[in-house]
């Protein structure tokens, strides 16, 4: 029964007494109208986790997990439950069984109770950690390793690393909590919480015309992003081709703080100069709109380079070859108490089918020379692989298990 359902059932009988008095038109005129769990459903089902390539929500909670069992079985056991509970969910229903005894807790933690399925979904993604700890290292992707370090890292253990990741998107913050705080629920005694974080992006009701998000920094942010409706494309940049990995991908996450207030104190021209693209329109500098091609080598009349070669767009860009999939959210958590400032910034995420090929020669680009930096500092990373879609009937992680 969906969550709001629950609440309607009540209403049942009231409704029955009208159909019995009006006729059948009052019932088809009720079964529409109470049926608003079939909108804003994401399907949990199929070949890939949604949550990678599926339009973003507008509310993010990520948590990184720590295993604390070594017990394969048990491990296999809560992602069963997972892989129900989770499909449930983002059918916008109640987990578990009605609360029926007053000597119990309720199966459900009931805060999304009457909230619709908020397209939530759920992502499982599982860190260098896990195959350790289960013994499992010859099914250690080779991808699947801690990040080097990069130049101006300051990486604190509180905001990095994990055995296991859920990332819970939906266009309610409720609903996306909920999802997280249920399933750690579930698995009480074989994973601990290692850190979390909410994020947020313009809500799609405030965004009438759907444009590309813009980052705390006011640049439209996911531009160049590959086309996630090419299914070459996603073959070509995130989706893993063999093995047991085929259908997942790996994410890599980075906790970025970015100084505002030192941004709020820089000149409009040196922002657009630092991320290669005007404000405003989100075009290339020198280009009139959002999705013009970026040429990285395009002169101005005095044969200067249009889009500087230090900016975040011409460095991240390359030859343009090398693609990730980014996923990002910003966050807003309170102030920084060594500095007074605001602790805000991106919870970067981004999807890509090898680590070592796409994420790991942009981001050493960008580390060495980015002129962003003078503005963004990493506080957190972590790398999992998403595990493969499931089918009715399976489970997460089936693949690996076999
Ligand atoms: C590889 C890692 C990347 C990190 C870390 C990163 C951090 C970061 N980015 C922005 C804002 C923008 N990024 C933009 C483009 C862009 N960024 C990356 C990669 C990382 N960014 C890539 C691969 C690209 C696309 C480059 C291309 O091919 O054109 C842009 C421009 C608009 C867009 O394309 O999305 C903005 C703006 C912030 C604020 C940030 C850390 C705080
Ligand atoms: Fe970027």
């Amino acid at each position: 029964m969906s969550r709001r359902n629950v609440l309607k059932a009540g209403g049942i009988g009231a409704a029955g007494l009208l159909i019995g008095a009006s006729g059948a038109g009052s019932l088809l005129t009720f079964t529409a109208s109470a049926d608003k769990s079939s909108t804003g459903i994401v399907p949990f089902y199929g070949s890939y986790q949604a949550g990678i390539t599926t339009d973003p929500q507008n509310h993010l909670y990520f948590a990184s997990l720590i295993l604390t069992t070594m017990d394969t079985s048990e491990v296999k056991q809560f992602l069963k439950e997972w892989t129900k509970t989770a499909a449930m969910m983002t059918e916008g229903k109640s987990i578990g069984k009605a609360a029926e005894s007053l000597l119990l807790p309720p199966d459900d933690t009931g805060e999304a109770s009457g909230l619709d399925a908020s397209n939530l979904t759920v992502t499982f993604g599982v860190g260098p950690g896990f195959f350790q700890k289960l013994n499992l290292t010859s099914k250690q992707p080779k991808e699947l390793k801690e990040l080097p370090s990069f130049s101006f890292d300051a990486l604190e253990e509180k905001w990095s690393g994990g055995d296991l990741c859920i990332q819970a998107c939906a266009d309610d913050p409720q609903v996306a909590f909920h999802a997280v705080r249920n399933l750690v629920r579930i698995a009480r005694g074989k994973v601990q919480l290692k850190w979390t974080q909410a994020a947020f992006q313009r809500t799609k009701q405030a965004d009438t015309k759907s444009e590309t998000p813009r980052n705390l920094f006011g640049f439209k942010d996911g531009t160049g992003n590959p086309d996630t409706s090419s299914h070459s494309a996603m073959n070509n940049h995130v989706w893993v081709q063999n093995g047991w990995m085929t259908g997942g991908t790996y994410m890599v996450v980075r906790r970025v703080q970015m100084f505002i207030e030192v941004w709020d104190r820089t000149a409009l021209g040196e922002q657009e100069a630092t991320f290669g693209r005007h404000r405003d329109t989100g075009a290339p500098i020198g280009s009139e709109n959002e999705f013009d091609p970026v040429d990285v080598n395009k002169k101005d009349v005095n044969g200067n380079k249009l889009i500087p070669a230090n900016s975040h767009t011409a460095l991240a860009h390359g030859d343009g070859k090398k693609k990730i999939l980014r996923r990002s959210y910003s966050y807003a958590d309170g102030l920084d108490t060594k500095t007074g400032s605001f602790d805000a910034g991106l919870l970067f995420i981004s999807f890509q089918k090898s680590i070592s090929d796409q994420f790991i020669p942009i981001q050493t680009r960008l580390a060495n020379n980015d002129k962003l930096n003078e503005y963004t500092i990493h506080r957190g990373s972590a790398v999992f692989a998403c595990l493969p879609g499931v089918k009715k009937g399976g489970y997460l992680g089936e693949t690996l298990f076999y």
